[in-house]
């Protein structure tokens, strides 16, 4: 499998919300475990990764904005809950024996390192497995968006969106099940058409820095690895 591997540094985003598995909010450990044997699969491929972790499981400011609160507040909420799920990635990860190490966009350090670029690049080239929590460290921005900028931060060749669904279609697969799936799109195409599987912000991103974007389903086991060894169901978005 290691002769074709297709990109060598990668940064994963993952979905806070598939970490919940079959409760309606928090953390399922035993899915958190999965994610993070998938994770450790794909490093022993020799690809480099780190990860940033989403927190809609936990909260997403907007809830707080909706019900007449203060969307700033709320933000703050919704980036702490990433550190959570970021120490319980850490955790299940640690106990398989990958070395891994939680940076922070907002400054906790009794609880964990701050983000650096320069230590994220220097823990990448230590071999660990960097996860990102914190999301930008500001408001009004999304862990997609996160994903984006510490992909082009990282200098990795793509960035992986570990989601509920198995790629972009031409409409939410979830309200419309007769939707198009796509294999191949170009950034161009994602902004044109509305496809809303990641925000505006992050796509545009990731196309002024000539980053693609892999769309998959977290959910299937051993599916990150096969993706990097050129096989796997996906959709591709480049240039
Ligand atoms: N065109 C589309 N193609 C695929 N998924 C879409 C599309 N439009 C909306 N979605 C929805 O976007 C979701 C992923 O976005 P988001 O809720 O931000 O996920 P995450 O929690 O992974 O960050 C998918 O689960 C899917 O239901
Ligand atoms: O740079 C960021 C990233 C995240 N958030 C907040 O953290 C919440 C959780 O992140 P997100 O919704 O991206 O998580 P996911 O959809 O991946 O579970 C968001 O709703 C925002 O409130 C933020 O304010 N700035």
């Amino acid at each position: 499998m290691t002769a074709e591997i297709r990109y060598r540094r990668v940064l994963l985003k993952v979905s806070g919300e598939a970490l919940m598995g079959e409760q309606g909010f928090g953390i399922d450990v035993a899915v958190v475990d999965r994610i993070a044997s998938d994770i450790a699969e794909a490093r022993a491929l020799g690809v480099e990764i780190s990860v940033v972790i989403g927190g809609g499981n936990i909260f997403r400011g907007v809830a707080v904005a909706s019900k007449g609160g203060d969307r700033v507040t709320g933000d703050h909420m919704g980036m702490l809950g990433t550190v959570i799920n970021a120490l319980a990635l850490r955790t299940s990860l640690t106990k398989m024996g990958v070395d891994a190490i939680v940076l922070s966009a907002i400054a906790m350090p009794e609880i964990c390192e701050s983000f650096t670029q320069r230590a994220a690049l220097q823990h990448q080239a230590a071999g660990r497995v960097v996860i990102f929590a914190g999301g930008t460290g500001n408001p009004f921005f999304t862990t997609d968006s996160a994903g984006a900028l510490r992909a082009a931060e990282m200098g990795a060749a793509a960035l992986f969106k570990g989601t509920q669904v198995d790629g972009i279609y031409s409409a939410d697969p979830k309200l419309q099940p007769d939707a198009e799936r796509y294999d191949k799109l170009t950034h161009a195409e994602v902004l044109q058409r509305g496809l809303a599987v990641m925000d505006v912000a992050a796509v545009a991103l990731a196309r002024e820095n000539h980053i693609p974007i892999v769309v998959f389903s977290i959910h299937q086991k051993g599916e990150f690895a096969r993706i990097l060894a050129g096989a796997g169901r996906a959709t591709i978005v480049s240039d």
